[in-house]
């Protein structure tokens, strides 16, 4: 049973009462009569062979509220991308997929790419990005939720609990972010959000001193989540990185673009559990060390945009604040497990906080080396003054594809 606590400056929505799904997708529905509901859904091709995505897929069949939802796929060539279009074709839902590795979308990247709009990187964030942009052409929604395509335990309620914050008329608010907890196989994982960011957030606290942004960033109970809504208006504005900074850069963009009685985050499912990436203790360049890097160079930027100057010796000292506070963490963590019949493994979570500690330093070294980095996509608003028909092509060619390979 939660408790009701308040725990930051921006507002939880808790799961108080265990409140039926039928009750709340009831009032989903009357919401969407007044304010049109939607979905994106980020997606590589290989997911569709995956066990999440086909469980996923057979949950929102039922969903009835939804105007549209909006596939991205990623890594799909001409057959693979038909395929596709046969598998979503469940969807009794109006729904669209953007093949991003088709010739018409890469077209249109490609004259982006000219102007320097078009994102540096593939990867999710490019994808959420034409997602994005797409819901802003469709012009169907009024509210959108996004989440990952890798979920496990996904349940219609999941959906239903993210997207209520922005649906409901009466809520003022522009952006919510779920949060949950992590256990699979009798383990607590999240290890990057629990290990990493809710440390580094201490740490930085600790060594810049009282910044109001780091309280904002403290009060989200899980950072990292890869499930947020928002109204459509909130769009066009997202100046977001495409690397693994995707999550740290929407908020912190909520952060410059809102008030803070605009933004809530909610209790979306008991448990959430998903593909586990690999540490990869000894390679920077892959999986959650790679994750960590880019995570801790978004704070960096962040903070550089607020006045903040680094240093090396800023940096070391940073890493022993936060190595300090992280192993404190981990023996928190532990008990945390003990005591609801749980295990995690000390060795192994604090090689992971030696490895984010050395990280910290490294991600501080690229951004000495790099100050003009800018892996940011830009936000729809100057894509469409610079290129000011780009959302209605970029419809036509996501209706070409569906049509022409449907
Ligand atoms: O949220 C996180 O911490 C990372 O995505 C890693 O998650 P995992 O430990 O649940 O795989």
């Amino acid at each position: 049973m939660a408790d009701f606590y308040q725990n930051g400056i921006v507002t939880t929505l808790h799961n108080l009462t265990q409140r039926t799904h039928d009750e709340m997708e009831k009032d989903l529905i009357k919401f969407s009569q007044t304010r049109p509901l939607g979905l994106i859904l980020p997606s590589l091709y290989s997911e569709l062979e995956g066990e999440a995505l086909p469980q996923i897929i057979n949950k929102l069949k039922e969903v009835p509220y939804l105007s549209e939802i909006v596939i991205g796929l990623d890594r799909a060539d001409k057959d693979q991308y038909q395929q596709a279009l046969g598998f979503f074709n469940q969807l009794p839902q109006h729904h669209r997929v953007l093949w991003n590795d088709g010739p018409r979308l890469k077209a249109l990247d490609a004259e982006l790419s000219e102007l320097g709009l078009a994102p540096q990187e593939m990867g999710k964030g490019r994808n959420v990005w034409y997602c994005m942009g797409y819901i802003l052409a469709s012009g169907k929604t009024e509210s959108v939720a996004l989440h990952d395509c890798d979920i496990v335990t996904y349940e219609k309620s999941l959906l239903a609990r993210l997207i209520y914050p922005v649906a409901n008329p009466q809520f003022n608010y522009e952006f919510s972010k779920g949060f949950y907890a992590r256990i699979s196989e009798g383990k607590i994982n999240g290890r990057v959000s629990r290990l990493l960011v809710t440390p580094l957030i201490k740490a930085l606290q600790r060594v810049v001193g009282h910044n109001e942004y780091l309280e904002y960033m403290d009060s989200f109970r899980y950072p990292l989540a890869g499930e947020f809504s928002f109204r459509r208006d909130v769009l066009n504005d997202l100046r977001i990185p495409s690397d693994w900074g995707l999550e740290i850069g929407v908020l912190s963009e909520m952060h410059r673009n809102y008030a803070h009685n605009r933004i809530c985050q909610v209790d979306i499912a008991d448990n959430y559990d998903h593909k586990h990436q690999d540490l990869s203790l000894d390679n920077a360049e892959a999986g959650l060390s790679k994750m960590s890097i880019d995570i801790t160079k978004a704070f960096y930027r962040k903070l550089a945009t607020q006045g903040e100057t680094f240093s090396t010796e800023a940096f070391r000292t940073l890493k022993a604040t936060y190595y300090r506070i992280a192993l404190d963490y981990v023996e928190t963590y532990h008990n945390d497990a003990l005591m609801n019949g749980l295990t995690t493994d000390i060795h192994l979570e604090e090689k992971a906080v030696e490895m984010f500690a050395q990280n910290i330093v490294t991600a501080g070294q690229r951004f000495l080396d790099n100050p003009m980095e800018t892996p940011f996509m830009p936000t729809w608003s100057r894509v469409v003054s610079a290129m000011p028909d780009v959302l209605e092509r970029l419809k036509a060619a996501v209706e070409a594809d569906n049509a022409e390979f449907n």
